[in-house]
């Protein structure tokens, strides 16, 4: 399986200082000594520049031979004007073509914005998501409408978050008047979101766990139970609980909701595969309501989750990880503290892996038997000891979703065509657009 990793150097202050202070001062002291010779200052001044420039230019792009390869870097902003920032995936899937599976890249700043929430069924869908996922991570205890407000508050600090992208590259952009007031914006929607998850926590706490009515197999039950049986407060303490929730929150209602809102989509524009899709739920559920062991007897159903999965990969640029050492991958030295990027978009348009990557065509994961079957390069919810905690709560909350709407509803678009390109935030978002839901009986 070829997998295809960037990697983004973040010691970036290391990287301004050599590139500002080291080479400009010196080339500075050049021009300083010429002021003696005025008839010679404007072609040394100008030598000095072009030397200084390519001494710049050098340094930026001196690389260590073990590194992975990679294309040229510029100072200062390394390779970030080869990134369009909305498609920053498909620019950085290029260079794994041209590079190879491993490479490495500079980064200066990654300046990206997104305006709209998406489509209008996007409430709603958040809504259903928010509403199962708080129930499973909190119980029954806490009341719907703080929920929804908790969510509605994730939603900002998710499009907050990708403003304030380019600081994670340049540290420094937080003494700036508008990343300094993104941040403040930032810190106060999180304390608020610490806040009503502790009031949730101290009250749960008040109660031991057989007190308790609430007795759904929340995350915070699960966690005060184990705690109530430990005598050492190292890992069951309370703190640990309120940034496991936090966490939980933050990484599972953006990616449902937005691969939702992609199947929908794409749905609403194959209606072919609509129709067949709903043809198999009909005949195979006959009414009932589904159940995620359905699945197994719904293998086209399946196969159009699988194809949407990766032809709009939510993730596209994975989750960062960090080298806690120097490593070694295929003979590449992979330095300490490096950023490494699984480029989950490439793999998935890998047309080695996938004939015709660009084309939907669920009967891709179908073998002759029309089962399904899936290849070990889908990878929607990455791999390893790291791989997300959610993905079979994700592929439940997807199926069930989908499988009831198409049940009853034929899904049209309300634009005359459906757009399907995708605007690169945190995850791979589709544009605002309306759709409609029409009862098949009428
Ligand atoms: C379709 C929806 C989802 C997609 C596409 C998705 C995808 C991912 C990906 C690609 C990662 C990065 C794994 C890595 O670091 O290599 C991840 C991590 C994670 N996901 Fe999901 N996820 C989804 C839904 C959920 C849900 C519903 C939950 C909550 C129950 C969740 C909880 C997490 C957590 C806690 C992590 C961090 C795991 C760790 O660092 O050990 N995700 N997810």
């Amino acid at each position: 399986m070829q997998v295809c990793n960037v990697k983004v150097d973040v010691n970036k202050r290391a990287t301004l200082r050599a590139g500002l202070t080291g080479e400009a001062e010196e080339a500075l002291a050049i021009g300083a000594n010429v002021k003696q010779a005025p008839n010679m200052f404007a072609i040394l001044l100008a030598a000095t520049i072009i030397l200084a420039s390519f001494a710049v230019l050098v340094c930026a792009n001196k690389r260590d031979a073990a590194l992975p390869p990679g294309p040229w870097n510029l100072p200062l902003i390394g390779c970030l004007h080869k990134l369009d920032p909305e498609r920053a995936y498909v620019n950085l899937t290029k260079l794994a073509q041209k590079y190879g599976p491993i490479y490495s890249i500079r980064l200066g700043k990654l300046v990206k914005s997104y305006e709209g929430s998406g489509i209008l069924l996007a409430e709603a869908v958040t809504s259903y998501v928010g509403t199962v996922t708080s129930t499973l991570f909190l119980g029954k205890s806490c009341p719907r409408e703080d929920s929804a407000k908790a969510i509605q508050a994730l939603d900002e600090v998710v499009k907050m978050s990708v403003v304030a992208g380019p600081i994670n590259f340049l540290p420094f952009l937080r003494f700036l008047p508008m990343y300094a007031n993104v941040i403040s914006v930032l810190q106060n929607i999180w304390n608020k979101m610490h806040n009503f998850v502790n009031e949730v926590i101290k009250y749960n706490a008040q109660f031991s766990p057989d007190e308790k009515e609430d007795s759904l197999p929340s995350i915070i039950n699960a966690f005060m139970q184990k705690k109530s049986t430990r005598n050492s407060d190292e890992i069951y303490n309370l703190e640990e609980l309120r940034y496991l929730i936090l966490d939980m929150f933050g990484a599972s209602t953006e990616t449902t909701v937005t691969s939702i809102l992609w199947t929908v989509l794409y749905l609403a524009k194959y209606e072919d595969v609509q129709e067949k899709v709903r043809q198999e739920l009909l005949s195979v559920l006959n009414g009932k309501t589904p159940q995620m062991g359905d699945l197994e007897n719904l293998p086209y159903t399946e196969a159009t989750l699988a194809e949407v999965a990766r032809i709009r990969t939510t993730v596209a640029m994975g989750v960062p990880h960090l080298a806690l050492e120097d490593i070694y991958v295929e003979n590449f030295k992979i330095q300490k503290n490096t950023m490494i990027m699984p480029l989950l978009w490439a793999i998935h348009m890998n047309p080695n892996v996938w004939n015709e990557p660009e084309e939907f065509r669920p009967s891709r994961f179908l073998n002759d038997e029309r089962k399904f079957v899936q290849p070990e390069e889908l990878l929607p919810f990455s791999v390893g000891k790291r791989m997300c905690v959610g993905e079979h709560l994700a592929k439940m909350l997807i199926f069930l979703f989908m499988a009831t709407i198409l049940q009853t509803f034929k899904i049209e678009s309300c634009e005359p065509e459906i757009d399907l390109s995708a605007v690169c935030g945190i995850t791979l978002l589709p544009k605002p657009q309306k759709v409609v839901f029409k009862n098949i009986d009428k």
